[in-house]
């Protein structure tokens, strides 16, 4: 039996309307109610978490692959997997955002960057040696440039339409984020053909 971890939420249903595409039978899936752990009857013992909860499984062994966000793998601090496979779904990027006039202002203090990806802001503004304030949001964090908060934001961008409708605009895009599935090492090793018989199936090559 291979044992998956699904990101719940945006990814979720586009992952399993993947899988089923590929043949594996989701019925159990599209028909599940609340619970967090189905078995399908083609050896798939699936769970629905958070994303970074998806990582969290993965780490420990609980499950042998995980369907997670670029986004999410880009904040951990966990690398220790094996990054198998992109789905090209649920594809959005990485963005400085804020208000346009960001771009000719002059800052005479270190600026403030509001967003739920701290690592990533660092990053970025490290790699532009920018020395800059991060301040941390967990959602809806367009409101810091909004309420004055912040100077700009580093958050994901899919059609804009957040951005536009609060007066924003990209100032740079960052980097790319899809949908990865990632694997456990030591799952790898022992369950080989399995995975790679799904890798295959994902491929559209079997
Ligand atoms: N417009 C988008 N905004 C956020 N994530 C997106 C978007 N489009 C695709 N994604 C992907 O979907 C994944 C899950 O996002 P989702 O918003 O469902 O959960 P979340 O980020 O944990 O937020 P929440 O705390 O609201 O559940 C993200 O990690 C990202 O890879
Ligand atoms: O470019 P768009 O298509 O408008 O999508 C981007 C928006 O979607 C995400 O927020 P989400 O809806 O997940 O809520 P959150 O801000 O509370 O995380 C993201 O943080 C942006 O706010």
């Amino acid at each position: 039996m291979i044992k998956i971890a699904i990101t719940k939420g945006r990814i979720e249903k586009q992952v399993c309307q993947l899988l089923q595409s590929r043949g594996y039978d989701m019925d159990p899936i599209i028909h599940k109610d609340r619970e967090l752990l189905i078995e399908t009857n083609d050896g798939l013992s699936m769970i629905f978490g958070k994303a970074n909860d998806v990582l969290t499984f993965l780490e420990h062994g609980i499950v042998d692959i995980g369907f997670v966000g670029q986004d999410t793998l880009d904040e951990s601090d966990f690398h220790d997997y094996y990054d198998m496979l992109d789905l090209n779904i649920g594809k959005c990027y990485f963005a400085v955002a804020a208000y346009p006039e960001y771009k000719t202002k002059e800052f005479h203090r270190r600026k403030r960057i509001a967003s739920k990806y701290t690592k990533v802001a660092k990053e970025y503004f490290n790699s532009k040696q920018e020395d800059v304030e991060i301040i941390k949001l967990e959602g809806s964090v367009e409101l810091g440039p909004v309420v004055g908060l912040s100077d700009a934001i580093v958050d994901i961008v899919e059609t804009g339409s957040t951005l536009k409708a609060n007066g924003l605009e990209v100032i740079e895009k960052i980097s790319d984020i899809s949908t990865k599935m990632i694997v456990n090492k030591v799952s790898l090793k022992f369950k080989k053909d399995e995975i790679f018989k799904m890798i295959d199936r994902l491929n559209g090559e079997e």
